[in-house]
C-alpha cells in the first residue's frame, strides 16, 4: 500500500541543537498513527514540518509516493495535508459557520450567503456527530473541547487527507476528551482521512489508535500496532528512558 504520508531520513536542527535526527514513519491511508514521547523529544517539530512551517535539513518527505519540499503550511494544506494547533486558528469573536467557513465564504454577490453556510455548517457538524446546539454562537463562548471539534470537523471539510493534531486533549475534561475521541474514531470508521496524533494520554492513543510510534530524543525508536502493544510496554519505555536521563 503506497502511504499518504510518509517521511524519509528527516532531520531538523536549530542551531546547535538537533531536534530530529534520522525519522522516518509513514501513515497509511485510513490510518491513525499515535505519536508519544516525553516533553522536548522532537513531536511538535515533526508535526510542524509535516504541515509545512518548518523545513527539515535533510531527508525525503512524500505525499502519496510522490516527493514534495513543502514550501509552507498552505502549500501542504493544498497538497491534503492540514494540521490543528492547540491554538487552533479559529477566531474568536466569529460565529461557529463564519469559522467553519473562513477563507472559502459562500457569497451570493454582493453579499456573503449566511443562510447556506449555516446549513452546511450544521450539516456538516451534524454529520460528523459534534453536538453543537447553535451555530451562530461566537467561538470564543464555547469550550475547549467544542473549539477542538471545530476545528477539526472545519480541516475534514476542507478535503485534507492526512490531519495531524497536536495534543488535541491537552488540558480538556473528561466529555470534552471524549467527543474529539469519538470524533477521531468516527473518521477513522470511514477511512478517508489519515491522522497522526501526538498524545500524551496513553490509554487514549491505544484506545483510537490503530499503530504507535514513539519518539526519543529525536528518533522513532518504537513501532507497533495498537493490538501489539499494551499500556504497561508503553508506560515502561517512557520511564526507562526517563530514568536514563536522571
Ligand atoms: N523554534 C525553535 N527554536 C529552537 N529550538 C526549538 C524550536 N522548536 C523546538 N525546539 C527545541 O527542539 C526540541 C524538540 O522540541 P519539540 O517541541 O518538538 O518537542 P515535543 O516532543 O513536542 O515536546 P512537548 O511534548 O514538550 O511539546 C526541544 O529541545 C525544543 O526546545
Amino acid at each position: 500500500m503506497t502511504a499518504a504520508l510518509e517521511v524519509r531520513h528527516v532531520a531538523k536542527r536549530f542551531g546547535a541543537l538537533t531536534a530530529l535526527r534520522d525519522i522516518t514513519l509513514h501513515v497509511d491511508p485510513g490510518e491513525v498513527l499515535g505519536l508519544i514521547g516525553d516533553n522536548g523529544a522532537g513531536k511538535s517539530t515533526l508535526i510542524k514540518i509535516l504541515c509545512g512551517f518548518h523545513r527539515p535539513d535533510e531527508g525525503q518527505i512524500l505525499v502519496n509516493g510522490d516527493e514534495v519540499t513543502l514550501r509552507s503550511v498552505d502549500h501542504a494544506r493544498s497538497l491534503g495535508i492540514d494540521a490543528v494547533y492547540q491554538d487552533l486558528a479559529l477566531v474568536n469573536e466569529l460565529s461557529v459557520y463564519h469559522n467553519m467557513f473562513l477563507n472559502r465564504e459562500l457569497v451570493r454577490w454582493p453579499l456573503l450567503n449566511n443562510r447556506k453556510m449555516r446549513r452546511r455548517a450544521e450539516e456538516h457538524l451534524r454529520d460528523m456527530g459534534v453536538d453543537l446546539p447553535d451555530v451562530t454562537v461566537e467561538v470564543a463562548k464555547l469550550s475547549g473541547g467544542q473549539r477542538q471539534a471545530i476545528a477539526v470537523a472545519r480541516s475534514v471539510y476542507s478535503d485534507a487527507r492526512v490531519l495531524l493534531l497536536d495534543e488535541p486533549l491537552a488540558a480538556m475534561g473528561a466529555k470534552e476528551g471524549t467527543m474529539i475521541l469519538d470524533l477521531i474514531r468516527d473518521l477513522k470508521q470511514r477511512g478517508e482521512v489519515s491522522v497522526i496524533i501526538i498524545a500524551h494520554n496513553y490509554a487514549q492513543v491505544l484506545d483510537v489508535c490503530d499503530r504507535v510510534n514513539l519518539l526519543q530524543q529525536g528518533r522513532i525508536t518504537f513501532d507497533k500496532k495498537a493490538a501489539d502493544t499494551s499500556l504497561e510496554e508503553l508506560t515502561d519505555l517512557v520511564v526507562a528512558e526517563y530514568r536514563r536521563r536522571r
